[in-house]
């Protein structure tokens, strides 16, 4: 199998209560290790307030490691980024997709813009100079892989349904060219049909490029639809792992079976990944 594009060791974060507060240290993350591998879409699930966020945040360096290491394509990402360059280098390996696509995109900017700047930036850090009629070229490009048609290029974010503005902070990642998109209750706002949409879109990306997704999610019937393998988390520590279709058929693991148990039933079925393939 080829290297992980990222490995995560024995991470761990403390939260420390506010000084002169009475409050008690919050352990967020505790312990957990696991390999993001190319091409693949690994899943962290778990209740709110199990730590998914947190690991993702250490990840991508907005928030700092307490102990355990980070490593992005062979290189320790465990410290925070020192300036801005270097937080730029980390966004071009790895993009962060939030839940709420309305305050992840500046209400000014319009759609085109949006991916036009992170275009610009991107290829400004590598040392290319493209002309505003290829950056333009190359950002309609985007904004069609992403399914949206090109009279939304000088749209305003607020003009745009949820769906749409997710497409449109999809569309912004893909500008980076990132070997990893970190999804973090990307569809969780959406409606169900909605929600399929993006699920399908995310499925087709993948397909045509070398990305890899951490997908992370409360719902396990988005991320039987999505993930190869899951990371199930609880109280900050990693207790259940494994290959998704076969975790959520035979969910041995008690909070596993909890969180499966939780899953309303009308539209789950496990066999839903496989059609979804189809
Ligand atoms: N900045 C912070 N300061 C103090 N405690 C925090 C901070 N961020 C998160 N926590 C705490 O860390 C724990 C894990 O939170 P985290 O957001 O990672 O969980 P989560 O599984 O992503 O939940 P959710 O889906 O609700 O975001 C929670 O107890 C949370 O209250």
């Amino acid at each position: 199998m080829s290297a992980p594009i990222i490995t995560v060791t024995d991470l761990r974060k403390v939260f420390a209560a506010p000084r002169g507060s009475k409050g008690e240290d919050v352990v967020a993350v505790d312990g957990v290790s696991f390999e993001l591998h190319p091409d693949e879409c690994l899943a962290i699930v778990g209740e709110s307030g199990s730590g998914k966020t947190t690991v993702a945040r250490m990840i991508v360096g907005l928030e700092t490691v307490t102990s355990g290491t980070v490593t992005v394509l062979g290189a320790d990402r465990t410290a925070a980024p020192r300036s801005l360059a270097a937080r730029r280098e980390r966004a071009r390996e790895v993009q962060y997709v939030f839940q709420d696509p309305y305050s992840s995109l500046n209400g000014r900017q319009r759609i085109g813009e949006v991916i036009m700047s992170n275009l610009r930036l991107h290829a400004k850090a590598v040392g290319a100079r493209p002309t505003e009629g290829t950056v333009k070229q190359r950002a309609q490009g985007i904004l069609d892989s992403v399914g949206l048609p090109q009279r939304f290029f000088d749209r305003l974010p607020r003009e745009l349904s949820g769906g749409q503005r997710q497409r449109v902070a999809i569309a912004r990642a893909l500008a980076a060219d990132p070997k990893v998109i970190v999804l973090d209750e990307a569809v969780a706002a959406l409606d169900v049909s909605i929600q399929a949409q993006i699920l399908n879109l995310l499925a087709d990306i993948k397909a045509e490029r070398q990305v890899s997704y951490l997908f992370i999610s409360h719902d396990l019937a988005v991320v039987n639809q999505i993930s190869d393998r899951m990371v199930v988390m609880e109280n900050g520590v990693i207790v259940d792992h494994g290959a998704t279709a076969e975790l959520l058929a035979h969910p041995t693991h008690p909070y596993t079976r909890s969180l499966r148990a939780a899953v309303p039933g009308p539209g789950w079925k496990p066999t839903r990944r496989e059609k979804l393939a189809s």
